[in-house]
């Protein structure tokens, strides 16, 4: 089993971390990671089975979209796991690490955060997990994001979600979301919006041209939306929806 076969390769992710001390995994490391996985799975996982590389989803949209929502629910549908670029960031902040300080005020001023940092937070939850199937969610940011995930992780998203969204809408969305974050407030979503239309934007436009887009009209109800999303995932699961 998957579970089985993790355990079994991370006895041999030590080694590789002997062999390359700093902590992120070069390209080879992590497509060894994945070979080693699925030469010790047993597991029938369908379309899967051949891979030896994680699946992964970019999410996008712009703030309030409604990116987090639906990702819990594909995830709880189909099995894959959700990172929040977002999240892994504001977990990093408030962590006593030496980037707490520069990830708050970027977070706080609408502005990407460098992409090393959030390339490593994100290469290490796909690293400690013992699924294959990833959701990454309000990443990339930017080109400079995609090419350096590109560069660092070896991989290409195998399908990019674009949640599309009017911006009064997102507005009134991230106004009303009420979870204490320190950048929803009118002032930093106008300069997330501004972000979101320079830098965000021409990620969407390069993954459409090589034909990765499934764009999503995100205004409905949370049900409505993820009728619209299930259709693309159930046709990559063996076992389709769990309910
Ligand atoms: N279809 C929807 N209709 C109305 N409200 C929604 C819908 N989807 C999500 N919301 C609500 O809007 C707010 C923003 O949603 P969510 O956090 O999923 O957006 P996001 O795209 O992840 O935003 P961010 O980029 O700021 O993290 C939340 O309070 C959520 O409950
Ligand atoms: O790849 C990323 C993702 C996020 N950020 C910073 O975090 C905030 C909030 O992100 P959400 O995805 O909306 O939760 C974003 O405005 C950026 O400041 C980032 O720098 N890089
Ligand atoms: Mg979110």
């Amino acid at each position: 089993m998957w579970r089985c076969s993790s355990f079994l390769s991370s006895l041999v992710r030590p080694l590789n971390r002997r062999i390359h001390p700093q902590l992120a995994w070069n390209r080879f490391e992590f497509a060894q990671h994945f070979v080693t996985t699925e030469i010790l799975s047993t597991a029938n996982e369908g379309v899967f089975s051949k891979r030896t590389s994680p699946f992964i989803a970019f999410v996008l949209g712009g703030p309030g979209s409604g990116k987090g929502t639906q990702c819990m629910m594909i995830a709880d549908a189909f099995k894959f796991t959700h990172l929040s670029a977002g999240d892994l960031l504001r977990k990093e902040m408030v962590s006593d690490g030496e980037n707490g300080a520069m990830i708050r005020n970027s977070i706080k001023e609408g502005k990407i955060v460098p992409s090393e940092i959030t390339i490593r937070l994100i290469q290490k939850a796909i690293e400690s997990s013992e699924n294959y199937k990833f959701l990454i969610d309000g990443f990339p940011r930017s080109d400079e994001n995609r090419i350096a995930f590109e560069r660092i992780v070896g991989v290409e998203p195998d399908l990019v979600l674009f949640f599309e969204c009017p911006e009064e809408e997102m507005i009134k969305r991230v106004l009303s979301r009420n979870q204490g974050r320190i950048d929803d407030n009118i002032e930093t979503v106008k300069k997330r919006l501004q972000v979101f239309h320079t830098l965000n934007l021409p990620v969407v436009n390069y993954y459409s041209r090589k034909g990765k887009v499934h764009k999503i009209n995100a205004v409905g109800t949370l049900d409505e939306i993820f009728e619209k999303v299930r259709p693309l995932f159930a046709a990559f699961s063996k076992d389709g929806p769990r309910n």
